[in-house]
């Protein structure tokens, strides 16, 4: 229980309370801004003025940055998943402009800070009028936005679980440990972000999968153009790694590589293959499985011809998957294919593009408890799909 007379900073249990407390220290850095102005043309970079500096400083350049990012990482993106009809439409209208704020914010910082560095060392030098107004005047009307607009918002939508989850997440950027030494076995996350229905999705799974990818972009899912494909070897043996899905549609799901790394040889021989998307933000899985088939020469034109040309060179120079000696090997393997190609290098015949044609598709949507979502699409001999609900 915490004493209401002393002034304390709110538990992670309340992290709106914690932003606002943040807030609240932020307007008192900007106070001191304001102090030094008026203190420094009388008495210079003194002890006292040297102080200040080093408060604004160390606030500026470690806490506020956190506060960033709970707010670009963890609010915004939960708000975002949890918010519906007029409260999405405020997001989608409120939330850019945040973001620019954040970025214009910096900059100012940038600007302020080699100012205050230098007060801090006991220089005195002039501290502009104009910088500090500034950025004074870009966190005030930033602060009160998201005190208006979002911070009642999340209060309002956001469940006990949500809270926990989102003051767990401020914590660990922190670094804060929970008290009791938490073993790995320990570790878990609740989902309860979102609920998935047979009413709720649509009844073409690539529909649904456009409906989410744009859900996860939206949500500035970390990478979540990223998905896991899996193949397997002559003997059945499976193995995966990482690629970038680079277009979808009715046909499948497209990336592109090099036609004989690893994974290019285990599809010459089996062409079946299996996608999988993680996208932790907004606590949902897709899995896809199919058969791969190599995209046309004039797709794989397109799009390699659309890429940076180091990166089109860089596929010149890498046999993918094959050992080599040393970094340096490759570097010159490279600049020897730069020499040659200049800067239009040509498509080589072994990289382009593969294409999985979806035979099931299945998205999942965690909920509480481990008691999760899942739907199924499966391809019927007719070409329809069949959808069913699966356990968790
Ligand atoms: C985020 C990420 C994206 C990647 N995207 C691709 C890609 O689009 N194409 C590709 O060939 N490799 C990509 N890679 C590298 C692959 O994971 C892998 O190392 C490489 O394709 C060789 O795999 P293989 O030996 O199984 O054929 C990516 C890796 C990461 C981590
Ligand atoms: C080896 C390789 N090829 C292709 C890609 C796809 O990248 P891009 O978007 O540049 O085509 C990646 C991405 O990480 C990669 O690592």
């Amino acid at each position: 229980m915490s004493n209401s007379l002393i002034d304390t900073a709110p538990d992670f249990n309340q992290p709106i309370a914690v932003l606002k407390h943040c807030h609240d220290r932020i307007r008192k850095q900007l106070q001191t801004l304001q102090n030094l102005l008026g203190h420094l043309p009388q008495h210079g970079a003194d002890t006292a003025a040297q102080k200040a500096a080093e408060a604004v400083l160390k606030y500026f350049d470690t806490a506020a940055p956190m506060h960033h990012g709970d707010e670009e990482q963890d609010l915004m993106p939960m708000l975002q998943a949890t918010a519906r009809g007029a409260d999405a439409a405020l997001l989608a209208a409120v939330v850019p402009g945040i973001l620019a704020d954040h970025e214009r914010m910096d900059a100012e910082w940038t600007i302020l800070k080699s100012q205050l560095d230098k007060i801090a060392n006991g220089v005195s030098t002039p501290l502009s009028v104009d910088d500090v107004n500034r950025f004074s005047e870009a966190y005030a009307a930033h602060m009160l936005t998201e005190e208006t607009q979002i911070a009642p918002m999340a209060k309002r939508l956001f469940t006990d679980e949500q809270m926990e989850l989102l003051g767990q997440a401020m914590q660990r950027r922190r670094g804060i440990v929970p008290t009791s030494a938490q073993t790995l076995a320990d570790l878990r996350l609740d989902y309860g972000l979102a609920s998935l229905s047979e009413e709720d999705v649509l009844a073409n799974p690539i529909a649904q999968f456009s409906k989410w990818f744009d859900e996860a972009l939206n949500a500035q899912v970390a990478e979540a153009n990223a998905m896991s494909v899996a193949t397997v070897d002559a003997e059945g043996k499976p193995t995966s790694r990482i690629v970038l899905i680079k277009q979808y549609d009715e046909r499948g799901f497209t990336w592109y590589t090099n036609y004989d790394s690893q994974k290019g040889q285990q599809l010459a021989v089996n062409p079946n293959a299996a996608l999988l998307f993680f996208w932790s933000e907004v606590e949902r899985q897709v899995r896809i499985e199919g058969r791969v088939e190599k995209t046309s020469p004039e797709e794989s034109d397109k799009y390699f011809y659309s890429r940076p040309v180091k990166s089109q060179l860089a596929a010149l120079a890498s046999k993918q998957s094959a050992p080599i000696g040393s970094r340096a090997q490759m570097e010159e393997n490279y600049e020897a294919v730069a020499q040659a190609q200049g800067e239009q290098p040509k498509r080589p015949d072994y990289w382009g593009g593969y294409r999985l044609v979806p035979e099931r598709i299945e998205f999942w949507q965690g909920r509480r408890s481990r008691f999760h979502d899942r739907i199924v699409y499966v391809r019927q001999p007719d070409g329809t799909w069949l959808k069913q609900r699966l356990q968790p």
